[in-house]
């Protein structure tokens, strides 16, 4: 079993619509109920500031703080966490609510928000991401790159210095003459990165597909079969200097045409996870809402399972209103696969009688107007 990684403590200040909330936890998984409006997902969005990135509403940092307050927000976390208990403070103040925010470890300002990787996973799953399958491809290498991020730190730093380097290059190219000796010092950046990013892309997919298909017959969920597409797709099974040469010609050769679009034509910016529901041999695209539903589930708990797996710590899960369209039984087994990954799950939904099946494996905890009762 891996180790549980828990929140034992969360306190925030000015934080949405919480002025000021401690909540002591014990460990259990945590079920959040309240009317509409009440809070709940802002709890599971502080939770989420515990993971690199802007969190699950992927917030502009001016946003959070709670409206009418002076300053910026804070949450604050104590977590019995991969490198053993940690404290762990993030936040704005006020004034500078930019592009960043603040980052605390045992009282000391961290380097950057990646450190969080050392200590937690955090991983979720919300109703804004039942249009995935359905929306632009941009929404899909998101989630793919967060899936990736959350087994390999180095994942967010590549992709942004890909990202610098691919618009560095678009400047160049909208240039009347180029120099071409920068552009070349620019593809061949991009083409390193571009090409590890690729594959850090392809080993996930490899690795949740098999996941996925062990899982194959675990319960209620139906079962995806992912694929990547869209970026040198014939080309995975060559070694990776060669790929990266083949990208590298590919960009020397498409200068004219990207300067012609405004942009770079190819790219693992350009390339698409296409997932399908495997019983029903149909694009995930097509199917219904409850079967695109109880596919995204499925997917984010064999990537749960994966990350427990590849580090030994089981990840903190938010699911927000996850149970709302399951009957009982699904229900039911939706909560024995959550508890069965060994984690802490926080769970949000308006009526508490819907995760009755939790019982004791879970503390149920009441949100009303920014405050939090038993
Ligand atoms: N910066 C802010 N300051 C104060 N209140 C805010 C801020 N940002 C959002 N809110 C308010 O927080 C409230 C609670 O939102 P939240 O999304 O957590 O509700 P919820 O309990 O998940 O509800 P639902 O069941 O409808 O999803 C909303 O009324 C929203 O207007």
């Amino acid at each position: 079993m891996p180790h549980k990684v828990s929140l034992s403590r969360l306190k925030l200040t000015d934080f949405r619509n919480y002025a000021a909330l401690s909540l002591a936890l014990d460990g259990r998984h945590v079920v959040l109920t309240g009317q509409n409006g009440a809070g709940k997902t802002n709890l599971m969005e502080a939770v989420s500031f515990l993971s690199p990135g802007r969190g699950l509403r992927r917030a502009a940092y001016g946003d959070v703080p709670r409206a009418g307050a002076s300053g910026g927000f804070s949450v604050f976390a104590t977590v019995d966490g991969m490198a053993g208990e940690v404290d762990i403070g993030t936040g704005t103040e006020g004034g500078d609510e930019g592009q960043s925010r603040r980052l605390r470890i045992n009282g000391t300002p961290a380097r950057t928000v990646d450190e969080l990787l050392d200590h937690l996973r955090v991983l979720w799953l919300t109703p804004a991401m039942d249009g995935l399958f359905t929306g632009p491809s941009a929404d899909r290498r998101r989630f793919l790159d967060r899936l990736v991020l959350s087994l390999d730190p180095e994942h967010g730093r590549r992709a942004a210095d890909f990202e610098k380097a691919m618009r560095g290059r678009n400047r160049l190219l909208s240039e009347p003459r180029p120099d071409p000796a920068w552009l070349s010092a620019l593809e061949s950046q991009m083409a390193a990165l571009g090409i590890a990013m690729a594959h850090a892309r392809h080993e996930l997919v490899g690795l949740l597909s098999g996941l996925v298909e062990a899982a194959r017959d675990d319960g209620p969920f139906p079962s995806a079969t992912l694929r990547l597409s869209g970026f040198l797709d014939a080309e995975w099974q060559r070694p990776a200097y060669e790929i990266e040469e083949t990208y590298l010609a590919l960009l020397r050769e498409g200068r004219h045409r990207d300067a012609a679009a405004g942009r770079t034509l190819d790219g693992p910016h350009r390339a698409d996870l296409l997932i399908r529901h495997r019983e029903k041999d149909m694009e995930a695209e097509r199917c219904s809402t409850g079967e695109q539903k109880a596919l995204l589930v499925g997917l984010v708990l064999a990537h749960a399972g994966l990350v427990a797996g590849m580090t030994g710590h089981a990840p903190v899960l938010l699911l927000d209103e996850i149970a709302a369209h399951l009957d009982e039984s699904r229900r039911a087994a939706l909560f024995d696969r959550v508890d069965g990954l060994g984690g802490q799950a926080f769970m949000t939904g308006t009526d508490r009688a819907m995760f009755a099946a939790l019982g004791e494996r879970a503390q149920f905890l009441t949100v009303a107007d920014g405050s939090i009762a038993p």
